[in-house]
């Protein structure tokens, strides 16, 4: 796992765009999976912001969902669905048949997540999947206990993430639906660059155990200790308990500028 530890989130958002930029020269028609959260959002500004500066041709990209909620219409404002189109696709100048996503409208949920599951391999993979960090750890919706070897599945938000979320619902944790879909971590493993951002001192104690603690199914995330190609990309103030915080920043600084993210 490389670490990065960046001035701020505007530092983190430019790098990681520029990684998601190189991709996309090297591979026009990459799959990007992204995630949804206020972090990744100076991501998706500063790649929209190469695009319409030419830096980069974004129009064979492909971009597909982490998670979604179950039960929100598909257009309700929130739905992550809506979220991706109007953050990440349309900023891109993608439009609607680039995007993929689990169906969280789905009569058979099950099935829609055994179907979204076999839908990213027969799509090729996913090139780099972009991940923020719940305060509890998770990933996706991967709460705390989820297996390390779950695959795309149905899930219960704890009272923390609902509490966490209200914010994109006026405030009210009532309108936080209770149940989503999303990708297993095992199916999060199979993407072939993870790349973590995590911005804010709230997210410094998830940070820590993260990449610090054990393997464990309490703290999600740190199943990307398990990852050949996992990059986390952490602002000072969600570096901060960080033991390690010193080598991060030696190793990176020596790092050789070719070597990309
Ligand atoms: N499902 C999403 C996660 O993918 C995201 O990482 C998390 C953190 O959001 P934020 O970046 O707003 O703190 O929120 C939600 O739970």
């Amino acid at each position: 796992m490389e670490v990065v530890i960046v001035q701020d989130a505007q530092a983190g958002g430019e790098l990681i765009a520029e990684a998601m930029a190189a991709l996309l020269r090297r591979k026009p028609g990459a799959l990007l999976g992204v995630a949804t959260g206020s972090t990744p959002l100076p991501i998706y500004e500063a790649l929209a912001a190469k695009v319409r500066a030419g830096a980069v041709d974004a129009s064979r990209a492909r971009i597909c969902q982490l998670d979604e909620y179950v039960g929100l219409p598909a257009d309700h404002p929130e739905s992550y669905r809506s979220v991706v189109l109007r953050q990440v696709v349309e900023p891109l100048g993608l439009t609607p048949d680039s995007f993929m996503g689990p169906d969280g409208t789905a009569e058979d949920v099950q099935a829609a997540c055994e179907a979204y599951d076999r839908a990213l391999p027969a799509a090729g993979g996913v090139d780099l999947q972009l991940l923020g960090i719940g305060t509890d750890g998770h990933i996706g919706f991967n709460e705390p206990c989820s297996s390390l070897a779950s695959r795309t599945r149905i899930k219960t938000l704890t009272e923390q993430t609902r509490v966490d979320n209200a914010r994109f619902f006026d405030g009210d944790i009532e309108q936080v639906p209770h149940h989503v879909i999303t990708q297993g971590i095992g199916t999060i493993l199979e993407a072939r660059h993870l790349v973590l951002l995590a911005t804010g001192e709230g997210k410094a104690d998830a940070v820590a155990q993260t990449v610090e603690g054990p393997v464990s199914a309490l703290v999600p995330a740190s199943a990307l200790q398990l990852h050949p190609h996992a990059t986390v990309v952490v602002d000072e103030a969600a570096a901060s308990k960080l033991k390690l915080a010193d080598y991060f920043r030696h190793t990176y600084a020596n790092k050789p500028a070719w070597q990309g993210l």
